[in-house]
């Protein structure tokens, strides 16, 4: 797709793999309301498609040919939909979708993941949590995204398996900085989240976030939390929370029970950052085999998801803010998908729903 910008005004060149399942679908989404933000606010965007995951295999026998690492390395930004199936379940672990997703994350550096957990007032009845404890809840999960357990060793021999979890006090360091960084523009909190009266790889992370955040945020407070007992307080007292910070297996886990606080896995986007200003843009759920194909993905959180990347890797700040309102003006009016409510709508409604407001705002502020 490509939306040339006014020659004076500036074009944007971002790569988007839309992956299996849902995620083509809620990528279509993206596209319609990326021209739509770029004719209101002047900028152009032109999108290179590429393969991964099961897509790409099918295509090429790969989950991430060269081709799309390159492309991605050219560009502003990656929008990203979701990767996986049952159809690819069976493949060598090199060779599944997933392998794709995590070898995207770690070629491009995007160590920093930021799960933004803010709930909405209208959404509240759609949450297990009672809505008392929903007011005001905005957690910002900072996930370690190209280290642990996911990308250590493997090894299997017959009957017996093993997943080595590694992280040096390097890679802690730079996303605690990320997240003392973070937490400086919000309520200068955080809770850092482990397992450290087991694992050892937990203790070097609370010594470094120590370290990190004691020298060189002095004014951030660091507590620190076991990953069993922060499930729950996520539960009990969400409010509570400012940043959460933590390792990869971990935030992977916390931001899906995190999403029950919103009302839906369709709600929930993610930034995924290398240093400087480029970053990945996807929702938070996965390919959601058992709704593909129908037209009901929830597309909200992949709309979240480009607001992020308005925001942070294109500085399209004004475009971001106008997305994030017509979002929220949905949810108030019940533009809502059938992931919330029996009567949903599905996502080619709920993506006019949200142009209608984009377009109808920008006619009421040229006539004010
Ligand atoms: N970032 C990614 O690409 C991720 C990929 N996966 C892959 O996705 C596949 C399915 O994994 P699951 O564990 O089922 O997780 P999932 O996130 O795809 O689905 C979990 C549940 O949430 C629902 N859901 C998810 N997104 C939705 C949306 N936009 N609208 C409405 N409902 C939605 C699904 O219907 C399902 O009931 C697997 O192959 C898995 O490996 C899983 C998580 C992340
Ligand atoms: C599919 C996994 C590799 C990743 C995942 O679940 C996630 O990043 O949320
Ligand atoms: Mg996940």
């Amino acid at each position: 797709m490509s939306n040339a910008a006014p020659a004076d005004n500036h074009q944007h060149r971002i790569v988007a793999v839309p992956g299996d399942g849902v995620g083509p679908e809620v990528y279509a989404s993206a596209c319609t309301v990326l021209d739509v933000l770029s004719s209101r606010f002047g900028f152009g965007i032109d999108i290179d498609e590429q393969l991964i995951g099961g897509a790409a295999i099918d295509a090429t026998g790969n989950p991430l040919p060269d081709e799309t690492v390159a492309a991605c390395r050219d560009a502003k930004a990656v929008l990203l939909g979701a990767v996986g199936g049952p159809k690819w379940d069976a493949q060598p672990r090199e060779l599944r979708p997933e392998r794709g997703l995590l070898r995207i994350r770690s070629e491009l550096g995007l160590y920093c993941n930021l799960r933004p957990i803010v709930t909405h007032p209208t959404l509240h009845r759609f949450s297990p949590v009672r809505p008392e404890r929903l007011d005001g809840v905005n957690v910002m999960i900072v996930r370690e995204l190209t280290g642990g357990i996911y990308f250590g060793e493997k090894r299997r021999e017959g009957d017996v398996a093993e997943d080595v979890c590694r992280y040096t006090a390097d890679e802690i360091t730079r996303v605690t900085r990320q997240a003392g960084r973070l937490a400086m523009q919000r309520d200068r909190r955080i809770v850092q989240v482990d397992k450290s009266n087991v694992i050892e790889t937990s203790r070097l992370w609370r010594e470094v976030t120590e370290r990190v955040i004691g020298e060189e945020f002095p004014e951030v407070s660091l507590e620190h939390l076991y990953v069993d007992a922060a499930a729950m307080h996520l539960l009990s007292k969400p409010a509570s929370f400012d940043v959460m910070l933590t390792e990869n297996l971990f935030g992977d886990i916390l931001s899906d029970e995190a999403s029950m606080l919103c009302g839906s896995m369709g709600l929930l986007p993610s930034a995924s950052l290398a240093d400087g200003d480029f970053g990945l843009y996807e929702p938070v759920h996965g390919s959601a085999p058992d709704i593909a194909g129908q037209g009901i993905a929830n597309p909200y959180a992949m709309l979240l998801s480009i607001a992020m990347m308005l925001r942070l890797s294109l500085h399209e700040t004004e475009a971001a803010d106008a997305l994030d309102s017509a979002i929220t003006d949905c949810w108030s009016d019940g533009v809502l998908t059938l992931d919330l409510v029996p009567e949903g709508v599905g996502t080619e409604a709920v993506t006019e729903a949200v142009c209608r407001r984009l377009t109808g705002a920008a006619a009421a502020s040229r006539t004010a």
